[in-house]
């Protein structure tokens, strides 16, 4: 509507010069020279009737108009990107002429129109999107979209509307962002200048919750509380909680703990920063990595045991080798990040400063864990990762054979039942090893592999059931030369 007023302002002031052009011929010369006079002043005060008529227009236009420069001083403006994003996904929906672009830092092709002046709905109400100057044009100057709507709409437009253009726009952006996989840099590497604390690759691990075996109903658990954690940003404001959350997941090597994070990213399209505490000289640069993550990300620390001295009993030990530790050279290379200094990691006032965060550790040992890093509400799920059962069984030969069902399944099921496998094994044996799949002779191999370690675990029960009975024999035989007085217990 305003548009066509533009134009028609226009076509009128153009016509009216070219009509002033062509009469002049037939005038006197003064009075050709005055008309030429006229039409240069004119056209020199265009910029100024211009903006005469802008304000004209607008005072008694119905119409609404809001600027989103893309620059807001010498910040780029967060609402331009992100309306942006969401009429570049709204124009091609309609367009036929499209241009593609791989922006940085995005899986997938960006397609965007040249013209971009689309109309939108919301709510039954109509509204207009205009990019200046059209990208067609290629210009240099800094670019702004308008927004043009009813004035009777302005409390819908300005309020629940743009909410929700901001919104769109965003949740696009994160769905075409290609995910990272970050890793702490040693601190001697660390640049004052440059912000270089983590170096990252393109994360592109498919690992997905569908492909995980393990029990169906604990996977559905983990996935809901994982999707309504990732939505609750109003909901831990609401309790006065930094939006966070701790997982621990524990069980033997090969069991899926890894695979399980990568899952995690992939489902909620989080990056992952995988810190290395033995590259961490200190409690400070552990502080300072922290505040280096983005939100929405999961943090992680692999073999939480292997990597820290946050074992309960190397605890207690501790104190028994403080002195000697106090003695002993101080060796730079190793790491005094401390349990307490781990703790405020996780939950202390610094963990706040991003938010949407998941903590993951992960362990091979969670009993020797403190109990004090693994408690509730720091940790506030502990997932357990273990040997495969028949039902993670099924999964995987779905996954890998897409088979549901088979002769030697019967045989199979009886063998979980009496010996462990872990996930990785029974995956690996379910590889086919020639390019084409034979299930039977993967089945069979699986069959052989379940009966190896059916034997081993035998013998080793055995071994240990001979040692205990020559130990018993033995205590028995001390006990007696003690009776008899043959011997004096010390
Ligand atoms: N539960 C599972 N479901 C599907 N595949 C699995 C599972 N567990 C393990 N695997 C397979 O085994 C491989 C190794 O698993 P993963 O690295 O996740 O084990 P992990 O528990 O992290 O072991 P570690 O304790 O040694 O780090 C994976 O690449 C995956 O293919
Ligand atoms: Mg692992």
């Amino acid at each position: 509507m305003m548009i066509d007023s533009w134009a028609q302002i226009g076509s009128t002031i153009a016509g009216l010069m070219f009509t002033l052009a062509t009469l002049q011929q037939f005038f006197p010369h003064q009075l050709r020279v005055s008309l030429q006079q006229f039409v240069f002043a004119s056209l020199q005060r265009f910029s100024f009737v211009q903006k005469l008529c802008d304000h004209f227009v607008s005072f008694f236009s119905p119409y609404i108009q809001i600027t989103f420069p893309e620059y807001s001083g010498f910040w780029s403006n967060q609402a331009f990107s992100a309306i942006e994003t969401y009429v570049g996904a709204l124009s091609t929906t309609k367009a036929s002429l499209l241009k593609g672009s791989l922006i940085k830092n995005s899986k997938a092709l960006v397609l965007t129109r040249d013209d971009l002046k689309v109309s939108d709905e919301f709510d039954g109400v109509k509204v207009w999107w205009i990019l200046d100057p059209s990208p067609s044009t290629s210009s240099s100057e800094d670019k702004y979209f308008q927004l043009i709507f009813h004035r009777q709409h302005r409390d819908l437009v300005t309020g629940p509307f743009l909410d929700h253009v901001l919104e769109q726009g965003k949740a696009i952006k994160a769905r075409n962002k290609q995910r990272r996989l970050y890793t702490n840099n040693p601190s001697d590497n660390w640049s004052s200048y440059k912000k270089n604390l983590w170096s990252d690759i393109a994360f592109e691990n498919p690992a997905t919750f569908q492909t995980i075996a393990m029990d169906p109903k604990k996977k559905e658990e983990i996935i809901n509380v994982l999707m309504s954690f990732s939505k609750a940003k109003e909901y831990y404001m609401k309790l006065g909680k930094p939006w966070k959350r701790g997982y621990l997941l524990y069980g033997p090597p090969g069991t899926g703990k890894s695979t399980m994070i990568a899952a995690m990213a992939n489902l909620l399209n989080y990056d992952i920063y995988d810190l290395e505490l033995t590259t961490v000289k200190n409690n400070t640069e552990l502080r300072k990595l922290l505040t280096e993550t983005s939100s929405k990300s999961i943090i992680v620390i692999e073999d939480i045991d292997c990597s820290l001295d946050v074992t309960g009993e190397r605890k207690k030990e501790r104190s028994k080798t403080n002195e000697k530790d106090q003695k002993s050279p101080v060796n730079e290379n190793t790491s005094k990040v401390t349990l307490s200094g781990l703790l405020n990691f996780i939950d202390g006032t610094w963990s706040a400063c991003g938010t949407g965060r998941i903590f993951v550790f992960t362990t091979n040992h969670i009993n020797k864990l403190d109990p004090a890093l693994i408690r509730r509400g720091r940790m506030d799920m502990h997932i357990e990762l273990s040997y495969c059962s028949f039902e993670a069984f099924k999964m995987l030969a779905k996954n890998y054979l897409d088979l549901d069902s088979h002769e030697l399944f019967e045989k199979i099921g009886i063998l979980f039942k009496e010996t462990e496998m872990t996930p990785a094994d029974v995956a690996e044996n379910l590889m086919p090893k020639r390019e084409k799949k034979d299930p039977d002779s993967c089945l069979e191999s699986l069959i052989e592999a379940l009966s190896d370690a059916k034997e081993k675990a035998k013998s080793k029960t055995e071994k240990e059931k001979t040692t205990k009975i020559k130990e018993e024999r033995g205590k028995k035989f001390y006990a007696s030369l003690i009776k008899k007085r043959w011997l004096f217990q010390a």
